[in-house]
């Protein structure tokens, strides 16, 4: 269990006001993260994420406000390595030190028997690369072994930032179903990642922070019903046919979109209305489906407004478009 209370984090010169030298990194943030689930870590560049996970493993002092792991700091654990297990840096090991002998002299130094060490080895899948040097491995094999780190102490928490980093589809795979069953354990996991689509098959609940500051703590189904509107995909043998109907539910839908010459998308109408329009003006469909809620669709929404870099926001075009229907126009 984690609980943050007022967690704050300011940086640069103390007493210096925003914009001359001082930056909160962390606002004021209060929030629980329970056990028995995985909970996503959600925020545009910049928006305090990892701040918040270095000041839970006790790695930087708040300026005001508390981070608990299992009710006390970081520093009152009395074996941290056992209650909380964390991949802040994959790469926070020495380079010509193999990964069985970083993974050891961290046992070591924990109480943690040796035996340990060949476990997590096996979990994160290097076994049989441990007596390599950390300087040589991928990208996804440091990812691969800061996980085995994490879990060197059989934790009851695991905090996770940016865990999928460089790790293949199998790798992706791979580390989706290891947290989910780390949560099936009743233990706590707590993952930042920019992956939405890898999010959403993943976590169970989200928090969603911007500049620092809260803007949602909910179940996953809760923020993929709140942030998107109804879009039904039409697609039609015949144009003019898909044109009758544009004409006649444009005048109730939000917008409605030519796709291709044959497929058009309505948004703001359930697509029982967009059925029974069709039906009603005899336009005969070969589909019509309810596009699914999406995580990204739900986050852009969220984080409008607190996004530091705001290139991020620029809509990017999900797929050509035959012409924009514009439902005001006469066609
Ligand atoms: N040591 C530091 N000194 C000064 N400013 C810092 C420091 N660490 C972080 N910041 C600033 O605090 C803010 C939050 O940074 P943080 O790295 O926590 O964000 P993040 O959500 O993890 O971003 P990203 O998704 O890009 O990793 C940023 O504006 C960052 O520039």
């Amino acid at each position: 269990m984690l609980t943050l209370r007022s967690l704050t984090k300011k940086y640069g010169r103390s007493g210096a006001k925003a914009g001359d030298g001082e930056k909160t990194a962390v606002d004021d943030l209060s929030l629980e993260v329970t056990p028995g689930k995985v909970t996503g870590f959600l925020g545009p560049n910049g928006a305090g994420k990892s701040t918040t996970m270095r000041l839970i493993m006790g790695l930087d002092r708040p300026t005001s406000g508390t981070a608990l792991v299992n009710g006390r700091a970081y520093a009152q654990l009395p074996y941290p390595l056992r209650e909380v297990g964390a991949l802040l840096d994959a790469k926070a090991a020495h380079p010509r030190r193999s990964a069985y002998h970083h993974l050891l002299g961290m046992a070591r130094s924990h109480g943690i028997p040796a035996g340990r060490v060949h476990e997590v080895l096996g979990i994160a899948g290097i076994s049989e690369v441990a007596g390599k040097p950390v300087g040589s491995f991928s990208m996804g094999m440091g990812q691969r072994l800061g996980i085995a780190a994490a879990l060197l102490g059989d934790p009851e928490v695991l905090l996770l930032d940016e865990p999928v980093n460089g790790l293949d589809p199998d790798g992706v795979l791979w580390i989706r179903t290891l947290l989910r069953s780390l949560a099936a354990e009743g233990r706590t996991v707590f993952l930042s990642s920019h992956l939405m689509s890898e999010m959403e098959l993943t976590a169970d609940r989200l928090v969603v922070i911007g500049r620092g500051r809260l803007l949602a703590e909910a179940p996953m189904a809760d923020v993929l019903a709140g942030g998107t509107r109804h879009t039904v995909r039409v697609r039609g043998p015949e144009t003019e046919e898909l044109r009758t109907l544009a004409h006649h539910i444009g005048a109730e839908a939000e917008n409605v979109r030519w796709l291709s010459d044959g497929e058009l998308e309505v948004t703001g109408v359930r697509a029982g209305r967009v059925g029974d329009v069709a039906h009603e003006r005899r336009v005969r469909l070969h589909e019509l489906r309810a596009a699914e809620a999406t995580l990204e669709e739900a986050y852009m929404r969220l984080t409008s407004g607190s996004v530091e870099y705001a290139d991020q926001l620029k809509p990017t075009p999900t797929r050509s478009t035959a012409g924009e229907y514009d439902p005001k126009a006469s066609v």
